[in-house]
């Protein structure tokens, strides 16, 4: 499992730790891994001695452990030369190290093209203008710099977070540095997990600084990985058959949609349920493609037992969403469900309810414009979570899965590929996580396990090229033989 903290419970757990420390210790710790994954980069594209090293400075913390990690870089005969964005506030001791150990300072912005003559022959470039203190972007100055970062061939790594990112939300408020590789300290915040801020990490490294003993039990947000995902897969025991596997009921497809039933069930019949149930007007396109599919012409109310029930997916007027909130089982609602949904309703379900909402049906939910759930998805998945008491899988290019329980952290899923950007791929991942329902899982793991399996699958389909809906649930059963194996 990979957790993130907020900014708020970081700067607590610091200060507990940094209270048992002599003064200074926690950010040498963090300038010695930054150094020592600066120097493996380096010697990976030639070495060290003589290689160009640029530092990007603000006026925080952020900018002492790029001016201690130069230093450690100059003594071992890197050129290191700093670029201060703030000249004046950039932190002292950090300063004082690196002028110790030769290396140069340039300020910026300064009469000169100093900064932009090192940056375009630097080898790497060190982003220390702002950390977890930064607020609202970059700032105007700092933009024609990360442009120029962006321009050279140097390889950039971020201190703790790319400058310009949102710490808490993953928001990109304007500009931000886009980094090869982000070294962050102590433990991941909720930038290195969700985009839009994700992408700009790069590839995401923690350094140890003994924060772990400090940081609360419960994180704020969590990533599954392999293991835990394969700990959760349900798995048949000798005594199952189709009905103890549970039955998932799929309320899906219309006239006009059938092909979304189709690719429901296809998912359904991926997710560890025992038969899949279908309920609409799409029954023969279903039985034509799954003949190994109960149909029933509806409604969901006199179809017969199931212990989960999928509404929604191409769903158009028809109706059936009530019927299955009505009932005392487990319900997904996607798509055509979500439409006008009643929060009053779901909230006074006893069974739990998951809803799976993209951004555009989320920001109808909410009432707010498309963009705001786009540029603030944590915000969004907690939000809507709260309002509906539900489970909420808000899918996307990083899916998150809240749960109604505040206390509990947000599932963020780390599997997404952007080529499950597809029409029907929504439906086939509802199909999924409702049978993962149905065999028994509780919302928030059959949530964050489907969109796990799911986004796997995509990947094991596509490897680099474009792929259907089809294709990702016929990957489905790959993806789980992955996860199994790796346990
Ligand atoms: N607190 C600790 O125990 C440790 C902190 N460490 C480092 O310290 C960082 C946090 O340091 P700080 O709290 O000083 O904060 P930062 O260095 O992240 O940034 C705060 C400074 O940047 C300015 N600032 C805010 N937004 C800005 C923007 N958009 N553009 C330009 N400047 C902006 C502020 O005025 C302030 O001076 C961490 O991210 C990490 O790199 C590490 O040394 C490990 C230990
Ligand atoms: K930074």
């Amino acid at each position: 499992m990979r957790t993130a903290y907020s900014v708020e419970t970081v700067r607590t757990a610091e200060r507990e730790l940094m209270d048992r420390l002599p003064d200074g210790v926690l950010m040498q710790r963090a300038a010695a891994g930054l150094a020592a994954a600066c120097a493996d980069l380096l010697r990976r594209r030639g070495r060290v001695y003589g290689a160009r090293v640029v530092l990007l400075v603000g006026s925080g913390d952020n900018g002492g452990d790029a001016l201690y990690a130069g230093a450690r870089l100059a003594r071992r005969g890197a050129g290191v030369t700093a670029v201060l964005l703030a000249a004046g506030r950039a932190h002292e001791g950090g300063l004082a190290a690196l002028s110790g150990a030769g290396g140069r300072v340039v300020e910026h912005p300064s009469d000169t093209s100093a900064p932009f003559d090192v940056l375009a022959a630097a080898d790497l470039v060190v982003d220390g203008i702002t950390g977890i203190g930064g607020r609202g972007g970059l700032r105007p100055d700092a933009v024609p710099l990360a442009r120029a970062v962006h321009e050279s061939d140097a390889v950039v790594v971020a201190v703790d977070l790319p400058s310009g990112v949102e710490a808490d939300s993953g928001e990109v408020v304007g500009e931000a540095l886009r980094a090869d590789v982000t070294l962050t300290f102590g433990t991941y915040k909720p930038a290195h997990l969700i985009d839009p801020a994700r992408e700009y990490a790069g590839a995401v490294g923690l350094v140890d600084i003994g924060l772990g003993a400090v940081l609360p039990p419960v994180a704020e947000l969590e990533a599954l990985q392999h293991a835990d995902v394969a700990r959760l897969l349900p798995v048949p025991t000798g005594e199952s058959d189709k009905y103890r596997r549970g039955v998932v009921g799929v309320v899906a497809g219309s006239a006009r949609y059938p092909g979304a039933a189709v690719l429901a069930v296809a998912g359904a019949l991926h997710g560890g349920a025992g038969a899949v149930r279908y309920v609409g007007p799409a029954g023969d396109a279903v039985i034509a493609r799954f003949p190994e599919t109960l149909v029933h012409a509806g409604p969901p109310a006199k179809a017969g037992r199931v212990q989960a029930w999928v509404v929604g997916p191409g769903l158009g007027e028809e109706p059936g969403v009530r019927d299955a909130l009505a009932s005392d089982v487990p319900v997904l609602v996607d798509a055509d469900g979500l439409r006008g949904l009643n929060a009053k309703v779901v909230r006074a379900r006893k069974a739990p309810t998951l809803l799976t909402p993209h951004a555009g049906e989320a920001a109808a939910l909410l009432e707010v414009p498309r963009e705001e759930v786009e540029s603030a998805r944590l915000t969004a998945v907690r939000e809507l979570a709260a309002r509906y008491g539900a489970t909420v899988l808000l899918k996307g290019s990083t899916t998150l899965v809240a749960d109604p329980d505040t206390a509990l952290p947000v599932r963020v899923n780390p599997t997404g590929t952007p080529w499950l950007a597809t029409a029907g791929s929504g439906d086939v991942l509802s199909g999924l996580t409702g049978s993962l329902l149905a065999a028994g899982l509780g919302a928030r793991d059959a949530g964050s396990v489907g969109a796990y399996l799911h986004g796997l699958a995509a990947r094991s389909a596509a490897r680099g090229a474009p792929v259907s809906a089809e294709d990702v649930g016929a990957a489905l059963r790959v993806a789980w033989r992955d996860v199994s194996e790796e346990a």
